[in-house]
């Protein structure tokens, strides 16, 4: 069996991030950013990070927060999802097995960014960009794009609107190291839809449990 990266992200109540991690997602995220309509505070993100421990990893997504932050969120979470601009120095303050970078693609240019964090071998995410907010925007990426990013490096999750319905034509065609996905999996945001949940949790393993 492969191994990959399943995460279903923007979880806020720790009854429904037990019951995804139990339904096969291997990681589960959690927003730390206030102008998010996802952000949960330190208490709560410990309190979902006890409930899935063993079972699936947790990570704190943020947005070009403060390095003390970053600590204070390590003490609680397995990983840090750095979603905004920050830079290799400032990521690279961190245990490299602890975090994620994500990159938002707009075009060719942004796939230059990415470029020193694949040297150094971290594992990264891409997005689509929006001008309206950082994530969780249900907007996707450019399908050829993202196919050129994991060609050129292997732990790349992809993420940007994926849907039950989307999920298994792009792993196809992009075959990356793992998905992410939120909002479309919502009734609202924060809340999610577990029918959605599982569909799109059974088709991704299905996917990477395969022998193809
Ligand atoms: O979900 C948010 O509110 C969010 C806020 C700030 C940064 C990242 C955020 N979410 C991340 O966005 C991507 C894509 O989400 P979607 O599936 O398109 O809704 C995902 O990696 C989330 O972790």
């Amino acid at each position: 069996m492969r191994d990959y990266i399943l995460k279903i992200c923007g979880l806020t109540d720790r009854k429904q991030a037990e019951e995804i991690a139990y339904l096969g997602a291997t990681h589960i995220g959690m927003i730390y950013f206030e102008k998010s309509p996802r952000h949960i505070d330190l208490e709560k993100i410990k309190e979902i990070s006890t409930g899935i421990k063993g079972r699936a990893k947790s990570v704190a997504v943020v947005v070009n927060p403060a390095e003390k932050t970053v600590w204070k969120l390590l003490e609680i979470v397995d990983i840090i999802q750095f979603h905004g601009e920050e830079s290799m120095q400032f990521v690279s303050s961190f245990p490299k097995e602890k975090v994620i970078k994500a990159f938002r693609i707009k075009d060719e240019t942004d796939i230059e960014k990415i470029k020193p964090f694949v040297e150094e071998n971290y594992t990264i995410l891409i997005d689509a960009y929006s001008e309206k907010a950082y994530g969780g925007t249900g907007k996707q990426i450019n399908p050829e794009l993202a196919k050129k990013v994991v060609q050129m490096h292997r732990r790349t999750v992809l993420s940007g609107g994926l849907s039950p319905e989307n999920v298994e034509k792009l792993l196809r065609q992009i075959k990356p190291y793992g998905v992410d996905a939120s909002s479309k999996l919502e009734i609202k945001p924060g809340v999610k839809d577990l029918k959605k949940v599982k569909e799109f949790i059974e088709r991704v393993k299905r996917f990477y449990e395969s022998d193809s």
